[in-house]
């Protein structure tokens, strides 16, 4: 039994953990960039040294303000333009993952944004589910259990949510097991894709959306009382909501009780928080208030080329800052799949069958 009570990062890789929020576009690994940025053509990278382009994505998104941390995307997107590509990043993704100990993962990615060299929105989907199978497979040979779906996102500022809607409803039989918003918050308020939202929850169809990260309350308000979110990506302006007195005392907002009183899952990113400007450090990211107050936070990677992190190592950052011990990681990771969007037969499954039993004797 171990007796240290802060795990480290070499002690929270081989931990299986959940992970739900993750964008296929900002997981790439560099040398992968300059690789594809070769075969394909792609002349716009700032290096082709893969060193120097690890450190210019994260020193780039380093940036303040997410719309300068999104202008990164270009390049990942610029190179995953072609089948051949897709497969490749998605495979390498699965592996990546595995390797750190994600047992069940959902990556993010807006279809619609690898269309640029006549690539049509089914094949794009198809390439990136048959990578993640190949990743899998890979995976498994190395002896490492991973599960993945995927999310599809509509980019706010596009007008095309309900035609990607539609789309994962499709494959929701293929490995898609739901649908996301993403892009710049602020002046694209969730309700403008109302239409895609109604689709969805007319099929019985899963989904989530990013709101309270560079917008606030309402925002958040938006997505879940008028969109029907059934989680929030990142959602962590939700404290604008939470009164802590001088004394210690805390009062929750109406909005802010709704959202724990339904247990409406949080998708904490604390790097990508940082880089964007959506909390001024992790010592005081508001993850600490929302663990404290038992809102239903998890914990998440964004984008793992960007802020150059692993979940292994958010999870290593967070137990030092905020003194976390086996028994929080293990809180964070039921969490997640509680609120993951596969059957509730399967995520009782991992619950019981490999998260409990491997951190039974660690509590
Ligand atoms: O934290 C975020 N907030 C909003 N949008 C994001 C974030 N991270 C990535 N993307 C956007 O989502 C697209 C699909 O994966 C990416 O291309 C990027 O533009
Ligand atoms: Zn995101």
């Amino acid at each position: 039994m171990s007796t240290r009570t802060v795990p480290t990062l070499a002690e929270l890789r081989p931990a299986p953990k959940v992970l739900l929020h993750d964008h296929l576009d900002g997981g790439l690994r560099p040398a992968t960039v300059a690789e594809l940025a070769e075969t394909t053509g792609y002349q716009g990278l700032p290096t082709s040294d893969p060193v120097e382009l690890g450190r210019w994505f994260r020193d780039a998104a380093d940036s303040g303000s997410l719309e300068s941390y999104l202008e990164t995307f270009a390049h990942t997107c610029g190179v995953m333009q072609t089948e051949e590509a897709l497969v490749r990043v998605a495979a390498e993704c699965a592996e990546d993952l595995a390797a750190d100990g994600v047992v069940y993962a959902e990556v993010r990615y807006a279809p619609e944004l690898f269309v640029e060299r006549g690539l049509s929105l089914d094949a794009v989907i198809e390439a990136v589910q048959a990578g993640f199978t190949e990743g899998e497979r890979r995976a498994a040979e190395r002896g490492h259990r991973i599960r993945t779906g995927t999310l599809l996102c509509a980019m706010r500022q596009h007008a095309r949510a309900l035609q990607i809607a539609e789309l994962a409803v499709r494959y929701r039989d293929a490995g898609v097991v739901g649908f996301d918003i993403a892009g710049p918050e602020a002046g694209f308020p969730p309700t403008r894709n109302l239409d895609a939202f109604e689709y969805l929850r007319t099929n019985n169809a899963h989904f989530t959306i990013h709101a309270g990260e560079a917008f606030g309350l309402a925002s958040i308000w938006e997505a879940i009382q008028h969109c029907g979110a059934e989680r929030l990506g990142h959602g962590v302006r939700i404290v604008d909501d939470v009164k802590v007195a001088a004394d210690g005392q805390v009062q929750l907002g109406r909005l802010a009780a709704y959202v724990r009183d339904r247990r409406i899952p949080l998708e904490v990113c604390p790097s990508s928080n940082v880089q964007t400007g959506a909390a001024p450090s992790i010592a005081e990211h508001p993850i600490g208030l929302l663990a404290r107050l038992r809102f239903r936070v998890t914990i998440n990677t964004d984008n793992r080329l960007m802020s150059d992190c692993t979940l292994s190592s958010e999870f290593a950052t967070l137990a030092e800052t905020f003194g976390y011990g086996w028994a929080d990681v293990q809180w964070f990771t039921i969490n997640a799949l509680k609120s993951a969007f596969i059957d509730f037969d399967e995520r009782l499954d991992l619950i019981n069958n490999v998260i409990k039993p491997w951190y039974a004797p660690r509590l």
